[in-house]
């Protein structure tokens, strides 16, 4: 039987990762601590979904159950047709070197490493061939607004202009989902307007469907769509 998977005119896409009553329970005995409670939740592509909620309330927990990084205690998360939940652990490394980029709150850069270097990586580990690497690392610093600056090390480089390294590394592979875990944390505001406004831009335009973790409220108004996490449980936010 073949299924017609284009969407109707005026529908909207299906989402390309979501998770359906997930639960992550670290701990034992009286040390047990409910990190995830019963989130659901999907991200269609072009869509940049927030996930705001206070420390301590499950975001990076959540980013990491919906990355591979780490498996929830139950429910089920998938990506695209994919239960990654149910994938062997090399189907979930080959996953998430493939379809996923993560972009960090401390930059997560490699200080031997040049700005260029740096955001071949992904491309070295798909094994995408050197020429083709070339480009497309210049197309990914240009895009972020680096091009003058691919063979300065990160500790040559603003906070600001590191997080645009990290973004072009997280993107230059094209993948399906980006997770950005309080991808401004460690910038001033306006450099993290500025950097929020940029992953927002380079979302759309290349249909990535994101999840952003924060819990600063002046970027909460960069999302299309934003969330609540209390105490590991998700509620619907009307901002
Ligand atoms: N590996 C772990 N072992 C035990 N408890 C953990 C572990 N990881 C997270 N937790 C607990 O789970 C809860 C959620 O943590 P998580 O890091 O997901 O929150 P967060 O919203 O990202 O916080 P922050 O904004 O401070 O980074 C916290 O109570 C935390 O202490």
């Amino acid at each position: 039987m073949t299924t017609d998977r284009t969407p109707a005119p005026g529908s909207r896409p299906d989402p390309v990762l979501r998770c359906a009553d997930v639960t992550r329970t670290f701990g034992r005995g009286d040390a047990r601590v409910h990190a995830l409670q019963g989130v659901t939740l999907g991200v269609r592509p072009g869509e940049l979904l927030v996930v705001r909620g206070p420390s301590g309330s499950g975001k990076t927990t959540l980013l990491h159950v919906l990355g591979g990084l780490d498996a929830p205690t139950a429910g089920r998360v998938w990506l695209g047709e994919r239960e990654l939940t149910a994938l062997p652990a090399d189907d979930v490394l080959a996953a998430r070197r493939d379809e996923i980029g993560y972009v960090f709150q401390a930059f997560g850069l490699v200080p031997v490493l040049s700005a260029a270097e740096n955001v071949e990586v992904p491309l070295r580990l798909r094994r995408v061939p050197p020429a083709e690497r070339a480009a497309r690392v210049a197309d990914a610093l240009e895009r972020v607004g680096l091009a003058g600056h691919a063979d300065q090390r990160p500790y040559e480089l603003s906070g600001g202009q590191q997080q645009r390294v990290g973004i072009a590394r997280a993107l230059v592979a094209a993948p399906r989902v980006l997770l950005a875990d309080e991808p401004t944390g460690q910038l001033d505001s306006a450099t993290g307007r500025r950097v929020m406004d940029l992953l927002r831009e380079l979302v759309h335009t290349a249909g990535t469907a994101a999840v952003v973790t924060t819990h600063d409220p002046e970027l909460v108004a960069r999302a299309d769509r934003v969330v609540d996490l209390h105490d590991g449980s998700l509620r619907t936010s009307d901002r």
